[in-house]
């Protein structure tokens, strides 16, 4: 879905070639359905691999949910009392962005902007894989810091610019709260029922990290990890 470019044709309907009105969602629905699943996937992926570069951030998140939900599953209603984890989470999409040049814009006008020119119809891309990693808004920008989202209102709403990982605007992500609860529920089920530990030969220094874009930025060597279930962590399915 975010290969395609916006069309020129006039009226709303036209402006998008996305599967977002009932005139097309039906033929348009394994976009759809890419847009939600790689996006996500690729977010938990990245997620797991910064927390094995990281084990005392993975330790933190594992103490969290210990801390918060006892020994009881984790459920969506808990995702708004896992500060830790919602960080871990913003951290995770401002280093990797699923989406880093959001969807192609076209300026409908001669427009200045920043001491620039922009000509109508310019297509313009937005880096938000870039603006994640300048210096200028983020304190060493390229180390995996979710506590700096601990002391801060900055949220991926739309409303703060150096941190736009679902877009923003008229057009911003549609799937983003589902995308919210999906990701926290997955990665805290995730963390909570398993200890996580890297291949042989594999250490938290030479994990490669290379980013490959396809539908979504993924890791380019998928990540491979050694499971063992959390004995006795929550009631129920490991006791
Ligand atoms: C980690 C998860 C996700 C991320 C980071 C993400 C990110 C984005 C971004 C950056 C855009 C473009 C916004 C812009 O250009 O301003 C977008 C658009 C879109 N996303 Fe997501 N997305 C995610 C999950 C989902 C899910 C779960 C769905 C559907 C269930 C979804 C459906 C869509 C659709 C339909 C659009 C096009 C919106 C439009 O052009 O009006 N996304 N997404």
């Amino acid at each position: 879905m975010f290969q395609l470019f916006r069309s020129s044709k006039p009226g709303w309907l036209g402006r998008s070639l996305l599967a977002l009105s009932f005139h097309n969602i039906y033929s348009n629905w394994h976009e759809l359905f890419a847009a939600s699943t790689d996006t996500t996937t690729s977010t938990i992926e990245w997620a797991l691999t910064e927390l094995l570069r990281n084990p005392s951030i993975m330790r933190n998140v594992q103490a969290e949910l210990d801390q918060v939900l006892v020994q009881n599953k984790m459920e969506e209603v808990d995702v708004g009392s896992l500060r830790y984890l919602q960080a871990v989470v913003k951290e995770t999409l401002r280093l990797h962005p699923p989406v880093p040049l959001l969807i192609p814009r076209r300026a409908m006008d001669d427009t200045k902007f920043m001491g620039y020119s922009v000509p109508k119809d310019t297509q313009i891309l937005v880096n938000v894989w870039a603006i994640g990693r300048d210096p200028v808004f983020w304190d060493d920008p390229l180390s995996f810091k979710p506590e700096r989202f601990l002391s801060s209102n900055i949220d991926y709403k739309g409303r703060h610019f150096q941190f736009i990982p679902f877009g923003a605007g008229r057009r911003i992500c549609v799937g983003m709260s589902l995308a919210h609860r999906t990701l926290h529920l997955a990665l805290g089920s995730l963390i909570q029922s398993f200890e996580w530990a890297l291949e042989d030969g594999v250490t938290p220094e030479n994990m490669d990290m290379t980013e490959r874009l396809g539908v979504a930025l993924r890791k380019a060597d998928p990540l491979k990890t050694v499971l063992k279930l959390r004995v006795g962590k929550y009631k129920g399915r490991n006791d």
